[in-house]
């Protein structure tokens, strides 16, 4: 079986720089070029020798064109700017493009969705086994406890240089939870609460968001009823757990027709 060769974009980044080495470490895949913006200073470092996986040869470029060249799929955690971009790229030359960035509007999501016409985009707000599952355990305790007798509230905490909040995850986890009891999370999410904000509203689904240090990534979905409380939580240790996810779905989507995937979809969790 030939290996499936994968652009890391964002090379430098810190799921850039995971990214290259679980590429590295699984067979079947291959790191077949790394590009960041015009202007990093990771332009001309060799991408492996800049995450720790030793030298690849695979030098950091912003030469686009090339390094899609020949390339099956992109593995793109960045920012939303790149990765809408990129979807349209993706869809030109019919490619793989997983995105795990974070962050997005609703007008990036409608320009993801339109490319996903042409291209096989898989995208997540987290890419783990663990928050997958624990979407689905979420959904069946907001179905199972219904609107009135529990309250929804979504904790989570990230490193200190996380630019959007809530989190991906904890809007993944909004949406498992809104599935649940049947209604639309914009239409009953709180995401902040500041001042004299009177009680809680009925059947709301509230956020709050931590920001500090080296976190990489905890969830906890709290169901607070009267005189008891259920935590469903996922704690995130290492960012590999994100790559290897992220590359297992390139190698999914590699087989499937284009569309737009999620990892519940490459994990087989969808209902
Ligand atoms: N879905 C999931 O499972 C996960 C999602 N994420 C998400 O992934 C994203 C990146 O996270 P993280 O790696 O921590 O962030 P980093 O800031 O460390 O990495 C992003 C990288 O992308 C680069 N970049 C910015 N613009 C472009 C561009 N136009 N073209 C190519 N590269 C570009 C940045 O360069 P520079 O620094 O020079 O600007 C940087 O090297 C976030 O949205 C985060 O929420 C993170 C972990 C897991
Ligand atoms: O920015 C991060 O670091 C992470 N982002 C994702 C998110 O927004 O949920 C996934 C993970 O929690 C790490």
């Amino acid at each position: 079986m030939s290996e499936t060769k994968l652009v890391v974009l964002g090379a430098a980044g810190r799921m850039g720089r995971t990214l290259v080495s679980v590429i590295q470490e699984t067979e079947g895949a291959r790191l077949h070029a790394a590009l960041e913006h015009s202007g990093s200073p990771a332009l001309g470092d060799d991408a492996g020798t800049l995450a720790g996986a030793g030298h690849l040869g695979v030098t950091i470029t912003d030469d686009v064109n090339t390094a899609l060249d020949g390339a099956d799929g992109i593995i793109d955690f960045t920012v939303p700017v790149a990765s809408t971009g990129f979807a349209a790229l993706a869809a030109k030359r019919g490619l793989v493009h997983v995105i795990g960035t974070t962050g997005f509007s609703a007008e990036d999501e409608a320009d993801i969705a339109a490319a996903a016409k042409s291209a096989r985009i898989v995208k997540s707000g987290n890419m783990s086994l663990g928050v997958n599952l624990l979407a689905g355990l979420v959904e069946k305790a907001a179905r199972a406890l219904g609107p009135d007798a529990f309250d929804i509230e979504i904790l989570e905490m990230h490193h200190r240089h996380k630019v959007d909040a809530p989190s991906g995850t904890a809007l993944l986890l909004g949406e498992a939870a809104a599935k649940g009891r049947n209604v639309k999370l914009a239409d009953n999410s709180v995401r902040v609460r500041d001042g004299h904000t009177g009680p809680r509203e009925a059947g709301a689904i509230g956020f709050a968001t931590l920001r500090g240090g080296s976190v990489v990534g905890d969830h906890s979905v709290i169901l607070a009823g009267e005189g008891e409380r259920i935590e469903l939580s996922h704690l995130a240790a290492d960012r590999a757990i994100f790559a290897r996810g992220a590359v297992r779905g390139a190698l999914w989507a590699k087989d499937q027709a284009p569309g737009l995937y999620s990892m519940r979809d490459v994990l087989g969790l969808a209902d």
